[in-house]
């Protein structure tokens, strides 16, 4: 990995650190709200080292896919291994997934789970990909655009440019935040992002469904 993504990612937990801080001095609990892939690793691995009180923080995700925990697809997984540890051991996450076959089937229960959480999250932490995807809001995926009107928190997903099934929160779920924080590498992404900066179909780049609230844009070469 660069300096600069080292760096970034850095900066980055130090960020949320200070967001967890000013939160948990005014409430009972915070809520982190994070996104899966290969980007968050290293931020990840760094929030983990921060000391705070992490048995009063609920961590859960923006989306997942519908796999085992034990799959290498798993954002749990990926959560588990690289941000439930060192400081962060005894943070309180809740996953996306239940035991239903389907996440139309499963969706109903997490929902439920997930109301019990801090809302509005004091972070919300998203990727995006080559497309413009964010979360599970995926272009070519035909529940887009549930995704992007319905007030339910949750939505099940499935997508042509995606293998497995997948559960999301909805945007309006992803808005109910104190903070948006973007986490993106690389020039293409770089791209990608100018090119949502430069119009409006939200259908077309779901992200732009994000770059109207305050969003901070954490990116590295
Ligand atoms: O489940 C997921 O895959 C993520 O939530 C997704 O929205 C991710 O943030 C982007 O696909 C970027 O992924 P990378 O960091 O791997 O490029």
């Amino acid at each position: 990995m660069s300096e600069a993504r080292k760096q970034l990612a850095e900066q980055l937990a130090e960020a949320v650190f200070q967001a967890l801080s000013e939160d948990l001095s005014r409430q009972a609990r915070a809520l982190l709200v994070v996104s899966g892939g290969s980007t968050p690793v290293p931020f990840f691995e760094a929030l983990a080292a921060k000391a705070l009180p992490w048995e009063r923080v609920d961590i859960t995700l923006a989306d997942e896919r519908w796999v085992d925990e034990q799959s290498s697809d798993s954002n749990a997984k990926l959560v588990r291994e690289h941000l439930l540890i060192d400081k962060a051991v005894d943070a309180n996450f809740i996953p996306l997934t239940c035991e239903a076959t389907t996440p139309e089937e499963g969706v109903d229960e997490v929902a439920k789970r997930a109301e019990s959480l801090a809302w509005p999250a004091s972070v919300v932490i998203l990727g995006m990909g080559g497309d413009g995807h964010t979360a599970s809001l995926f272009p070519d995926s035909q529940e887009l655009g549930l995704a992007l009107a319905t007030d339910e928190p949750l939505v099940a997903v499935r997508t042509p440019s995606q293998p497995q099934p997948r559960i999301t929160f909805s945007a309006d779920r992803l808005h109910q935040a104190h903070r948006h924080i973007l986490h993106i590498t690389g020039d293409d992404k770089r791209a990608v992002l100018a090119n949502a900066l430069n119009g409006d179909d939200v259908r077309q780049l779901p992200i732009r469904a994000f770059l109207s609230c305050p969003l901070a844009i954490y990116w590295a070469p």
